[in-house]
């Protein structure tokens, strides 16, 4: 299977190179040149079995059977629940999916895992080292530090804002000990992280002495490697089961991890709602057909502080019908100006895409901490709360059930649940130790300049 740039000024590359390459050479993203059709999942076939097929509809003959059966079991062997992702009913028809049983104890696990298993197999193959960046507002920078951590054929970059992710977000990503992974400090915002990443890459004689990747959602592998648990869900719910998915979204992969499912045929049907926090660009591009470039704002839901989510440019390129001369014209307008209406021929289809988005307030995010713990005595993150708050304004009806995506664990913002709700969120036993551990990072002015340097001079050779 080949795999095109949603800006079209790339040639075409294998699963392999796609996923190796992270961004485009042209700024795009990799998205595959046809959806393979990939058999529907069973309520008794393991995580990692679904994980396999999914993998292998999208890498082709690139990659044996045999090694893409060791890369999952591996990565999944380190998460504590055996489902991977576990569903708990929390109402009628009303479900959570629990995707925080992995080593740092967030969603994004559940795609590092399998990343970092895949870099190694095919770069010691290769007999290659890679620097691997990726721009964190809290949670992506964990996993890849725990999934990369002593690493032989990576060097690992995490971009984070400076005081702008919770504390045990930030432990996660500078406790590691391990030599290879290297986290900076910005002194500045997510959304300049993010940019700062993509204008690495824009420059391609330093990709290429650098063998840079990237493993943010931008990365081909993170939408496959999420697109699993929309299929086991769907297999756990009923074959034929109508679901609504609320995601809590920033960068937007998740979500459009679904829609991939979806386009594969592994959901019945395809209904998701993209819950934001009052960094609203999801909602105002659904519901103006605005692209607006704004200062994130900090809320009590880090992770989601985002104003440009990535991912929304694979989704125009699909809704556009593959046009990549208009998704070029789009992505340099709002370069220049910060601000674009969407043409017709986006917001028209969008509407049909089974994706729109819901904003929730930082008041509504700490209240329905608290109403959740009161209805069942559980805590939940406050970014599933964003995602629980728009499930319970918008009631769906019938026999449609809700699945809610829990994206992380509520001990990795323990201020804030405490804030919400009065009570102490201690660490599960098993990462207990993390505030134990010495910390380790970088600050660094908001100059992309200082990071290209710093790769430079700390990148092994
Ligand atoms: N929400 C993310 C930001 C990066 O998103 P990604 O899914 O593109 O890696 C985070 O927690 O770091």
């Amino acid at each position: 299977m080949k795999f095109t740039s949603t800006r079209g000024q790339a040639e075409p590359v294998g699963f392999v190179d796609a996923c190796l390459s992270g961004l485009a050479p042209d700024g795009g993203l990799y998205v595959p040149e046809s959806w393979p059709s990939i058999e529907r999942a069973t309520a008794n076939e393991s995580y990692v079995s679904v994980a396999c097929r999914v993998i292998a509809a999208f890498a082709g003959d690139e990659l044996p059977k045999k090694t893409i059966e060791g890369i999952c079991e591996r990565a999944y062997s380190s998460f504590s629940h055996k489902s991977v992702a576990p569903l708990v009913q929390w109402g009628a028809n009303r479900f959570i999916m629990e995707l925080h049983h992995g080593p740092t104890l967030a969603f994004k696990d559940v795609a590092m895992q399998l990343i970092a298993q895949l870099f190694d197999e095919v770069l010691s193959a290769r007999g290659q080292r890679m620097s691997v960046t990726c721009a964190t507002s809290g949670d992506t920078g964990g996993a890849a530090a725990a999934a990369f951590a002593g690493a032989s054929q990576v060097d690992l970059f995490i971009l984070h804002p400076y005081e702008r992710v919770s504390p045990v977000q930030r432990l996660f990503m500078t406790t590691t000990g391990a030599d290879n992974v290297h986290n900076i400090a910005i002194d500045d915002d997510f959304d300049v992280c993010q940019a700062f990443v993509k204008s690495l890459f824009a420059d391609r004689d330093f990709v290429n002495e650098t063998y840079l990747s990237g493993v943010n959602s931008i990365n081909w592998a993170r939408i496959a490697a999420q697109a699993v648990y929309y299929a086991t869900t769907q297999a756990a719910l009923g074959d034929d089961r109508s679901l609504r998915f609320i995601v809590p979204s920033g960068n937007m992969g998740d979500a459009l991890a679904g829609y991939v499912a979806a386009r594969c045929g592994l959901l019945a049907g395809f209904e998701a709602v993209c819950a934001v926090n009052e960094n609203d660009t999801l909602r105002v591009l659904f519901e103006e057909g605005r692209m607006l470039r704004r200062p994130a704002l900090a809320t009590p839901s880090p992770a989601m502080d985002i104003s440009v989510p990535s991912n929304f440019e694979r989704l125009v390129y699909e809704v556009s019908g593959r046009d990549p001369e208009l998704v070029r014209g789009l992505y340099e307008s709002f370069a220049q100006s910060g601000s674009v209406d969407l043409p017709n021929r986006i917001s028209g289809p969008l509407g049909c895409s089974g994706l729109s988005a819901a904003a929730v307030s930082d008041s509504e995010t700490l209240e329905e901490m608290n109403r959740v713990h009161d209805e069942t005595g559980w805590l939940i993150c406050p970014h599933t709360a964003v995602g629980t708050s728009v499930a319970r304004r918008e009631p769906v009806g019938g026999d449609i059930a809700d699945v809610v995506l829990a994206t992380a664990h509520p001990a990795k913002f323990p201020e804030t649940v405490k804030e919400a709700v009065g009570r102490s969120c201690p660490l599960p036993d098993r990462v207990a130790g993390l505030a134990d551990r010495a910390e380790q990072f970088e600050r660094l002015p908001s100059e992309v300049s200082d990071v290209r340097k710093y790769i430079l001079e700390n990148r092994r050779n």
